[in-house]
């Protein structure tokens, strides 16, 4: 028997011709989400409605339906993530979603990775932006003003791994020694050895790239950054920063200047003509393609930050970014993501820390992170004055130093406020 129940005065999010239809009163579905989930969703809930009953006066709605997963899935149905959830995930399109909890070392794999997967969410976009009055353990926290394009279906989040001592891992193994000696010869240890398989491909890197380009030119933004450890991991993370820069110049010769193009001209012409040749593309207002290694990449965004506008890596590179890049801006209560199939039209918008076990049901934690999310999943569904109103509730909230208690440990004269207050505190200062 299924668990979902159509709200009865909503309508679906259709597609046609790759152009959302959206209904003033869609169905929008939602997990709640495990650990803090059940703090932040149902504050997200109520930032959202009223946000949009402020923006449209009652003329648009979002019907919020209920799919499980995750946790409380496995306790009501005995699945983590059941077929019934995919189904009307894929059907209505548009969906937010609590964290869910993975365990470490052993037990069921991601159930966050395993929906981007079965939908083929390939875009994980994580915009990381400084809000006036945000503690920050940076000098200038107003310079990061950066979006992540994190490869969200390929790399070691593929799942190819093999547990030491298991069948599998042994027969592996025999495999490897069998038809790549010299690679079996490099494992260091070979009795006790889990291993791991990392794919990157060519059309995986593509879409990726592809996407974070044209978001650079919509949204006129000056670089694109490939980030990577291409030094190292040759054919994997070398050849995504190699097939990023195929592309730019295949598909956006015009629109960019890549420093392939660069290195090309310094060794016909020298490198203060290349030099020229750059800033002169740059003055033309055509963006660069640069790469930067992960290492010092983790570095720099810190220690000069206006170098940075739009990053395009892949799915490990990026999940570490993500958290590192919040802290500079407020930390993970405030960071927010979607992810996105631009073909299909499908998207999962969700906050990018996780269950944070420890405030369970405590109604403490900072909801910002999930509420964003929901800012741009409305900006995606072009809903952009309810999503203005909900930035315009955050600035102001956090104005008034009225904040959760991550915000209040970092600031002098702050009230600290639960997390339903704060929302509460959003829903005020909308009218201001
Ligand atoms: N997409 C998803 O669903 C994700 C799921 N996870 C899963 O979540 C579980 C826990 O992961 P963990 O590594 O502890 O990371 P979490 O992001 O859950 O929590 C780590 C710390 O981040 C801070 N934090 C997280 N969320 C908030 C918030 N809303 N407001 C204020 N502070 C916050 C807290 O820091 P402090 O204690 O300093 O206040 C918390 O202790 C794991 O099972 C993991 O796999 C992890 C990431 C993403
Ligand atoms: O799926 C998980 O448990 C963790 C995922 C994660 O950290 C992320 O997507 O940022
Ligand atoms: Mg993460």
């Amino acid at each position: 028997m299924s668990t979902i129940q159509v709200p009865a005065g909503g309508e679906p999010i259709t597609r046609t011709n790759g152009v959302l239809n959206v209904p003033n009163n869609p169905i929008i579905t939602y997990i709640e989400g495990d650990g803090i989930g059940v703090d932040i969703t149902p504050v997200m809930h109520r930032v959202v409605d009223a946000a949009v009953g402020k923006a449209y006066g009652g003329s648009r709605q979002i019907h919020w339906m209920e799919v499980l997963a995750g946790e409380k899935a496995n306790n009501e149905v005995g699945a983590w993530l059941p077929d019934e959830t995919v189904d009307a995930i894929r059907q209505y399109l548009i969906s937010i979603k609590g964290p869910m909890t993975t365990p470490v070392g052993g037990g069921i794999r991601s159930l966050n990775v395993a929906l981007r997967q079965v939908l083929d969410l390939y875009v994980c976009l994580r915009p990381v932006r400084w809000f006036n009055g945000v503690p920050s353990p940076v000098k200038r926290p107003n310079e990061v003003d950066m979006a992540i394009f994190r490869e969200n279906t390929e790399d070691i989040y593929a799942g190819i791994e093999f547990e030491a001592g298991s069948a599998e891992n042994e027969k592996f193994k025999e495999l490897l020694k069998e038809h790549f000696p010299s690679a079996y010869a490099n494992i260091r240890f070979t009795d006790e050895c889990g291993i791991g398989i990392k794919p990157i491909s060519r059309e995986g890197t593509e879409r990726l790239v592809r996407a974070a380009i044209r978001y650079a030119i919509d949204n006129k933004k000056k670089s694109v950054t490939i980030v990577h450890k291409g030094n190292i991991m040759k054919y994997t993370e070398g050849a995504f920063r190699t097939w990023a820069y195929e592309l730019a110049e295949r598909e956006f010769g015009a629109e960019t200047y890549t420093w392939s193009e660069w290195e090309r001209t310094v060794a016909a012409k020298g490198q203060a003509a290349a030099n020229e040749e750059q800033d002169a593309a740059v003055a033309a207002g055509r963006i660069l393609i640069k790469d930067s290694i992960a290492d010092i990449t983790l570095q720099q965004v810190l220690t000069r930050p206006t170098d940075f506008d739009v990053i395009a890596t892949m799915n490990l590179n990026g999940d570490y970014l993500s958290d590192a890049l919040a802290a500079q801006v407020g930390g993970i209560g405030i960071a927010p993501g979607g992810n996105i199939n631009e073909q299909t039209g499908h998207a999962v918008f969700e906050a990018t820390h996780g269950t944070a076990p420890k405030y369970a049901g405590k109604d403490m934690v900072n909801p910002g992170s999930l509420i964003l999310s929901a800012e741009m999943m409305l900006r995606h569904l072009g809903w952009t004055e309810a999503a203005d109103l909900i930035i315009k509730g955050m600035d102001q909230a956090i104005a008034s130093r009225e904040v959760t208690y991550d915000f209040a440990r970092l600031m002098d004269d702050a009230t600290k406020v639960s997390c339903s207050q704060f929302g509460e505190a959003m829903i005020r200062h909308m009218g201001d």
